[in-house]
């Protein structure tokens, strides 16, 4: 386990401690959530009682595995708690998210949750946003057009893929990802990117967060809004 394993791991079980009996949980995606589901199983194995909604066929995988039990969101509007991780967060609760394909339905599940805590190692905790390349879901019919505008913005936009396929998200979807190096104005450009015809959703998350959870060492800080 390499140190941000570890500070992720600690992140994470700090989180889960805030779930409570009958709450409905969002599960985010990637290494750092994963540690949140495995967290979370551990304290129903000794009686919690939750159910919970993965954001990821991933998630939804693991949580099964790990006998988390889980209703589809598709019969929900509304959830208690979401946990989740970041690629990168600022100070003012900013963060980009989506470096496991996973925006669109974390942003969706996000915005139902009447509370979301976000779980970070200290390598995620940045100045300003914008070194972690902002991964943009479009469909594949727009995805050319797209990257031009994307360009025009400055950024060095790149296709998703391994060995020449396009990565394709839970929605059948592609991810650009736009390299722009600095975002001085996230609201501004979650704004432009989010008008461009055929993006489905962009990778910044910048009024959901209520909660920032971020292990350093042994030690771990919790921050509200
Ligand atoms: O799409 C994936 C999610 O937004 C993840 O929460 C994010 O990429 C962070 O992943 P990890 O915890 O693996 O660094």
């Amino acid at each position: 386990m390499t140190n941000f394993d570890a500070e992720k791991a600690i992140a994470a079980a700090k989180a889960v401690d805030e779930v409570r009996d009958g709450m409905l949980v969002g599960l985010g995606t990637g290494s750092t959530a994963a540690y949140a589901v495995r967290s979370l199983s551990e304290r129903i194995k000794r009686g919690l009682r939750i159910t919970a909604v993965a954001t990821s066929q991933a998630t939804e995988a693991l949580a099964r595995r790990l006998a988390v039990p889980l209703v589809p969101f598709q019969q929900l509007s509304a959830l208690d708690l979401m946990i989740d991780g970041a690629d990168e967060i600022d100070d003012r609760f900013q963060a980009i998210k989506g470096g496991g394909g996973a925006l669109l339905r974390e942003k969706v599940i996000a915005a139902a949750s009447t509370r979301v805590i976000i779980i970070v190692d200290s390598s995620k905790l940045v100045a300003q946003l914008g070194k972690f390349p902002l991964p943009v879901e479009v469909v594949p019919f727009a995805s050319e057009f797209v990257r031009a505008r994307l360009a025009e913005l400055g950024a060095r936009v790149t296709l998703r893929s391994t060995d020449g396929t396009p990565f394709l998200t839970d929605q059948g979807n592609y991810i650009l990802d736009a390299a722009l190096d600095k975002i001085p104005a996230p609201r501004a450009i979650a704004a432009t990117v989010a008008a461009i015809p055929g993006v489905a959703e962009h990778g910044l998350f910048l009024g959901e967060i209520d909660t920032i959870i971020i292990a350093r060492g042994d030690m771990v800080e919790v921050r509200h809004r």
